[in-house]
């Protein structure tokens, strides 16, 4: 039996049992227990259950959530007001243990919003059950990084230094870099701007230290070596987050006005409902999703379904979402929208859509 399930049962009994005298000794026993199991759990070292138990978590919808956040910050009372998921909340720290999933539905997108247990410094090296969570945040479109506005620019510095250590590059983008390691002919590099971080000695000798003489680079805008090195390593994951400052019932009106002020976040108490559909709408707006409408031949486009997808998506994304083998079928596509450069233009499966594009594909007889 895993951790999970032992602390399951022990709970079970606890609701099961009734307080009086008699019982007293009990209940004391499967409390010490149920902290002994949590303990163990929270153990970077525990072998029996500590690995991924209770974060498999299918991907459904069509964007995921991932809120990130220290211990009782209001990580599961923002799923439990936000879904109609139940996620235990309480004023100890680790209340939550594992990843509990929530739908938000908004604007026709269905959005899968996770709370995870909380994070603390060291979470990387697999203090409580870091090492497991950060590996959530990796498969999330949008970090939802919960912070208490009491105590929010600490936290805030140390979450992100964390999720840096890991690889994860919050709210920028690939850096444009051309990169490609060779069999032969030595290092070749290019640049098709100005540099003012970079140079080609500085680029050979970075090369050299991961043991590349073979390689062809070309950057394409004035980046920094730390961006440089990203694109070696390649195993980057650039990924958005929006700041979210919870509990703004704790702190002074200035204090409220000036958080709402920073770049990517939003300030709200999820315990006295305070801004809350504001959040919401803020997640979907950084999550930058699309709306494009399929038709048939010689038919209108549907104007009422259409399908959400996420940024960037191509032709190829808009098949997998109508069916799983048309891909197989594809001949061509007819797109008429802003992604055509006329009304309308025959594509293939790579073309990239934007919004509002109407699609029409072609099957092979
Ligand atoms: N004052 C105030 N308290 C809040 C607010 N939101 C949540 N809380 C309280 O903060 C405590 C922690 O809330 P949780 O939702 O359990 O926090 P969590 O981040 O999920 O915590 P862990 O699962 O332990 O990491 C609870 O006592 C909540 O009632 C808020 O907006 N204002
Ligand atoms: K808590
Ligand atoms: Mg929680």
């Amino acid at each position: 039996m895993g951790i999970l399930e032992k602390i399951a049962e022990i709970e079970k009994e606890m609701s099961r049992t009734q307080k009086n005298k008699a019982t007293e000794y009990h209940i004391g026993l499967l409390k010490a227990k149920l902290a002994r199991y949590r303990t163990m759990l929270l153990e970077p070292s525990s072998k029996s259950g500590g690995k991924g138990e209770g974060f498999d978590v299918m991907k459904s919808g069509d964007a995921r959530v991932a809120m990130i956040g220290f211990p009782s910050v209001g990580k599961s009372t923002f799923l439990s007001k936000a879904t109609e998921t139940r996620s235990e909340s309480a004023n100890y720290e680790f209340t939550t243990l594992t990843c509990i999933p929530g739908k938000i539905h908004y604007k026709g997108a269905n959005i899968q919003l996770l709370d995870l247990p909380g994070i603390i410094e060291g979470a990387a090296q697999g203090k409580g059950r870091g090492r497991q969570v950060i590996a959530v945040a990796k498969t999330a479109d949008l970090i939802l990084m919960m912070l208490d506005a009491s105590k929010g620019e600490k936290q805030k510095e140390l979450l992100e230094k964390e999720l840096e250590s890991v690889g994860i590059r919050l709210n920028s983008r690939k850096p444009n870099i051309y990169f490609k390691v060779k069999k032969g002919g030595g290092i070749s590099f290019n640049a098709t701007c100005k540099l003012t971080h970079l140079n080609e000695k500085l680029v050979y000798v970075i090369l050299h230290d991961y043991k590349i003489h073979n390689a062809e680079v070309l950057v394409r805008e004035d980046c920094t070596v730390d961006e440089f090195i990203d694109v070696i390593l390649g195993n980057r994951k650039y990924i958005k987050c929006l700041y979210c400052y919870n509990k703004i019932d704790q702190i002074s009106l200035e204090e409220v006005d000036r958080l709402a002020r920073e770049p990517n976040s939003v300030v709200c108490s999820c315990e006295m409902d305070l801004n809350m559909d504001y959040l919401i709408e803020k997640i979907w707006t950084t999550l930058d999703l699309l709306r494009v409408y399929t038709k048939r031949r010689g038919e209108y486009p549907d104007f009422e379904g259409g399908l959400i997808l996420r940024n960037n998506s191509t032709i190829e994304h808009v098949c997998h979402h109508i069916h799983r083998t048309l891909v197989d079928d594809f001949k061509y596509a007819l797109v008429w929208g802003t992604s055509a450069k006329h009304q309308p233009q025959r594509v293939g499966l790579n073309h990239v859509v934007e919004t509002e594009d109407v699609i029409q594909i072609v099957k092979k007889i």
